[in-house]
Parts: C-alpha cells; sequence; structure tokens
C-alpha cells in the first residue's frame, strides 16, 4: 500500500513557565491512500500535537513528515491545497452567512468562481443546510456549524482530510451524519486522518487506529486485530489495555 503521510521519528517539544512538555516523543508511522486512519488516546497523549504538525499548523521539534510527497518543513506551502482541515475550534465567522463562510474558504483556496457557487448548492444540499445558506452562523446550532465546517474544507477537493474530533459534543443524529460524510469522501478516494475520543466511532470507521499514550505510539493496527490481539471485545477494552485506567491531568 502507498503511504501518503510518512511519519519518521517526530517530536515536538513545548516550553511553558520553565517547563519542557515532550508532547510527541518520537513517533513513526504511515498513513496510506484512500484509508480511514484515527487517532485515539487519553487527555493529554498528543493527538492533537500530531494533528497540528500534520497540517503544517505547527513544526516539528525534530524527525520529518511528508504529506503527499512534501516536507512539512519547507514545502508547507505544497501541502496546504492538497489538505482539508477541520480544527476542533470551528473557525467559521458567527457574522457572516452560511453561504459567505464558503465563498471565503472557496476563495482562500482558490475555488475557481465559474463552480463556485456550483458546488456550494451541492454540498449545502449534502449536508441539509440549503434552507439555512443566507443565515448569519453565529446563531446555528452546535451540529449545523460542524456539518457546515466539514463541508468547508473539502470545497477545493483536497486529497486527505484531517478532522480533529469531529463529533465531540454533537448530538447522535448529527454523528450519524459525519461518519455518513467521512464515508462518501472516503468513497471517493480521499484519505481520511481524524482524532476522537469516542470508541465507538473510532471502531466503525476506521480502517486502522493509533493509539497515543504520553506523547507515544503505543499500537497501531485495523481495530478487529487490535481487538484479537488484547483479546477484547471492543475498542474501549483495546484502549484501557494500552493507555490503563490511570485519569490524566
Ligand atoms: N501550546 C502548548 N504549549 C505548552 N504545552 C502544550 C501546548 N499544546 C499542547 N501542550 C501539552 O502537550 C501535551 C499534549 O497535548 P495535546 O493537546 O496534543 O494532547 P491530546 O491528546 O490532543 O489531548 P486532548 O484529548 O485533551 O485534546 C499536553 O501535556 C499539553 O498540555
Amino acid at each position: 500500500m502507498e503511504p501518503i503521510i510518512e511519519v519518521k521519528n517526530l517530536v515536538k517539544v513545548f516550553h511553558s513557565r520553565g517547563r519542557k512538555i515532550t508532547a510527541v516523543n518520537d513517533v513513526s508511522f504511515d498513513v496510506f491512500k484512500g484509508e480511514i486512519f484515527g487517532m485515539i488516546g487519553p487527555n493529554g497523549a498528543g493527538k492533537s500535537t500530531t494533528f497540528s504538525m500534520l497540517t503544517t499548523l505547527i513544526k516539528p521539534t525534530s524527525g520529518i513528515i511528508k504529506v503527499s510527497g512534501f516536507n512539512v518543513d519547507k514545502q508547507d506551502d505544497k501541502i496546504r491545497p492538497l489538505i482539508g482541515i477541520v480544527p476542533q475550534k470551528l473557525s467559521l465567522y458567527p457574522l457572516l452567512t452560511a453561504r459567505e463562510n464558503l465563498e471565503l474558504m472557496g476563495n482562500l483556496y482558490n475555488v475557481p468562481k465559474n463552480v463556485m457557487e456550483e458546488k456550494i448548492d451541492y454540498y449545502l444540499k449534502l449536508v441539509g443546510l440549503e434552507a439555512s445558506a443566507d443565515r448569519f452562523t453565529g446563531g446555528f446550532s452546535g451540529g449545523m456549524k460542524q456539518r457546515l465546517s466539514v463541508i468547508a474544507a473539502v470545497l477545493h477537493d483536497p486529497e486527505i482530510l484531517f478532522w480533529d474530533e469531529p463529533s465531540t459534543g454533537l448530538d447522535p443524529q448529527t454523528r450519524n451524519v459525519i461518519w455518513k460524510l467521512a464515508r462518501k469522501f472516503n468513497g471517493e478516494g480521499k484519505t481520511l486522518v481524524f482524532t476522537t475520543h469516542y470508541m465507538e466511532e473510532a471502531d466503525n470507521l476506521c480502517d486502522r487506529v493509533a493509539v497515543m499514550d504520553s506523547g507515544k505510539l503505543v499500537a497501531l493496527d485495523n481495530p478487529e486485530i487490535l481487538k484479537e490481539k488484547t483479546g477484547s471485545t471492543n475498542l474501549e477494552e483495546v484502549f484501557v489495555h494500552f493507555t490503563g485506567e490511570e485519569v490524566r491531568d
């Protein structure tokens, strides 16, 4: 299988109030083209930090990340058009309408003008927001904002989608929509990398799951294989097997 993301000996150190925090500690893995790849782990495991480095938002302290063959360190401008990001803290403009938010994203990512409105109409309909297209997003529910953020990240037809905790705080209906979108986009050939605290979500969606703990990659495999290897009946048990029961600060 062809890797679309290559991560080698990745390290990220933060310095905060005189303290050195190794958020990601010598992590190596590949993500294969066309797979759904999940990252799970307790609070503070290093998932979001890894996510931020994969998406070129922060620089690694050391190690190598290649996305579609481009190095995040020197070729981040080549990577950005190839990826679509749904961040944990959604970045919608509350005083713009849904359509205006999408137009803004489309323009930032150079979506051709002649297909922009057609694409926006298609995606708004896909996530059931066509009737709210001209409403300010400041008044949207959490689920509506999340659906809009997901389509905002796909307008420029990226090869890889990165979703950071896409269904945190959402009701089961919206979560179901998010899962359907993940499968749809993946069925169209896109690679999907996401973080989650929902084991059921990781189990349902992922071809492979990376388990992180205290900055380390502690397991990586298909959910069924992880269950088999650890004698677990579900991914929650796999999670506890690799990360223990101790509560993290
Ligand atoms: N900008 C920063 N400055 C200092 N420390 C940071 C910074 N960002 C993250 N950290 C620390 O790095 C470690 C890993 O954090 P990270 O947010 O990557 O974990 P996570 O697995 O995403 O956790 P969560 O599930 O709670 O989102 C934590 O100890 C966190 O406090």
